[in-house]
Order: C-alpha cells, then sequence, then structure tokens
C-alpha cells in the first residue's frame, strides 16, 4: 500500500532578476507503507526542497501529491494544518524542542494540541520514551540533556501521535559519531518493529547507510536508487560509489565510521 504518492512534480522558485530556477524538475516517486527511504545528492541538488514539497511545508508547482489517500493540493489552508497535524511527524536537525518545557511536555505537545486525555497521553508517553531510551530524562528541560538524547526526544514527539509518515531533515547533523549511530538505531528499530514509515534526507552516507531505499537527485531530478540487501556496511561503500559518480560533496572520511 502506497502511503505517499508524488506523480510530475516540480518547484520552480523565481528570482528578482525574473530567471526562474527549476529546484525539483518533473519527480514522480511513491513510497510504500513501511519504508524507510533516503534521499541524497550534492549541496543544491534539491534535497530540502524535495522534503519540503512531499511534507506540504512548501506548496508545489505543478504535478500531484497524495498522502494516506488525501489528495494534498485539494485541501483547504485549515484542513491541510490538521492533516499535517495527525498524518506528519516531523525531525529536524536542530532538534526543534522548545527549552521552557520539559522533555516529556514536549513530547506530548503534539497530543496536547489535538485534546488527548491526560492518562491516554502519559499512557503513550511512557510507550514512545521506553522505546527511543530516554525513561529517565522524562522530568529535565531540553538543555540538560545531550544532543542524542534531544534527538530522541524529538523522535518521540514526531511518533507519538502514530503519524501515517514521518519526515526527517538531517537528523543527525548537530550530532557527534556515537549519538549519530543511536540515533540512526532508534529511527531503524521504529522502522522495523512498528512500521514507521520513513523519508529521510542526508549528505551522511553513515547515517544513509540504515534506510532500506536510497533516491540519488541530481539537478532537482532522481538519478538514481538503490536498496540495501543484509548488509548494512555493504551498503555504505555502495552509497560512496554514487557519491562518486554524483561528483559533488563526498566525504572519504566517513569510511572509517561503519
Ligand atoms: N527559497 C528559494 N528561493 C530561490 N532558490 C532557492 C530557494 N531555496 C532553494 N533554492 C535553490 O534551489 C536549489 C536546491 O536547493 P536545496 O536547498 O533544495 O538543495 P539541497 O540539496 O537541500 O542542498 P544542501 O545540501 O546544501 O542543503 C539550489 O540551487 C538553491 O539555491
Amino acid at each position: 500500500m502506497s502511503v505517499l504518492q508524488a506523480t510530475n512534480i516540480s518547484k520552480v522558485y523565481g528570482s528578482k532578476r525574473g530567471i526562474e530556477h527549476k529546484a525539483i524538475d518533473n519527480i514522480s516517486l511513491s513510497i510504500e507503507k513501511g519504508e524507510f527511504v533516503g534521499v541524497m545528492g550534492a549541496s543544491g541538488s534539491g534535497k530540502t526542497t524535495l522534503l519540503n514539497i512531499l511534507s506540504t511545508i512548501d506548496h508545489l508547482s505543478a504535478g500531484t501529491l497524495t498522502i494516506n489517500d488525501q489528495e494534498i493540493t485539494r485541501l483547504s489552508k485549515g484542513k491541510l494544518a490538521k492533516f499535517r497535524r495527525q498524518e506528519m511527524g516531523f525531525i529536524f536537525q536542530d532538534f526543534n524542542l522548545l527549552d521552557t518545557l520539559t522533555i516529556a511536555e514536549n513530547i506530548m505537545l503534539p497530543l496536547t494540541l489535538d485534546g488527548w486525555k491526560v492518562k491516554e497521553m502519559e499512557n503513550k508517553l511512557a510507550n514512545v520514551a521506553n522505546q527511543l531510551g530516554i525513561a529517565t530524562i522524562l522530568r529535565n528541560r531540553s538543555f540538560e540533556v545531550s544532543g542524542g538524547q534531544m534527538q530522541r526526544a524529538a523522535i518521540a514527539r514526531a511518533i507519538i501521535h502514530e503519524p501515517a509518515i514521518i519526515f526527517a531533515d538531517e537528523p543527525t547533523g548537530n550530532l557527534d559519531s556515537k549519538s549519530s549511530k543511536q540515533v540512526m538505531e532508534a529511527l531503524a528499530h521504529l522502522n522495523k518493529k512498528k512500521k514507521a514509515t520513513t523519508l529521510m534526507v542526508s549528505h551522511d552516507p553513515f547515517a544513509a547507510s540504515f534506510c532500506e531505499r536510497i533516491l540519488f537527485i541530481k539537478d532537482g531530478k532522481i538519478f538514481n536508487q538503490i536498496y540495501k540487501g543484509d548488509n548494512r556496511q555493504t551498503f555504505f561503500q555502495e552509497i560512496l560509489n554514487v557519491q562518486s559518480m554524483l561528483g559533488g560533496d563526498t566525504d572519504d572520511l566517513q569510511t572509517v565510521r561503519v
């Protein structure tokens, strides 16, 4: 079953000098329920633009987008905001936790906004906190915990309402290698055990090697896609190979991290 279906989508940015730039150029793709898909590509290739239009943060210039059988372009502004809150989970590079709230309050925020009962929220909270190994920091504020713990709290917040799809933009971008590994293991675990459908943008081949499928973007088009077999290390090497074919920002030091 397909959770997300994009057909012939494009995104054109205008410029002050009247020159248009096609950041996404007629892409079609489909994401099945339970898939963990990565988006990679050199700087400026269109990764963030693609994530932003698929996650409805930004508008399409052309094409159609359907998520969970709902054609997004047909929704009013108000309906879209509700749809986004209920059906999507977001994970950002800089965590986006509110430091006036405790970790627990941050995680429960999507449920609070939707008027859930306290008891139900607490049950859900206990559940996701255990899954992500952050049960002991729930009463802390975000500035009292490590970057890796903050990101796992942000993941808990992204999944607590069991969205149809999770969008992650460089979730390990601000983390050291040990925390990156923990965060990627947590995302991969949720994907395997809970069938959490996830789309992640990353320029980091190590993080991306936890995905099951990777789309490579070049000049706003899909250049290639590869699937993980049984072995993450082999997949990591394949990612490096495609990156070197693509040119751009390959980082050879990544090999030491497998
Ligand atoms: N708001 C905007 N207005 C005009 N052009 C934009 C805008 N946002 C992005 N672009 C252009 O669209 C292209 C794709 O940008 P995008 O940020 O999606 O790339 P990216 O692959 O995510 O890059 P990076 O890895 O550096 O974040 C680039 O040429 C960029 O300059």
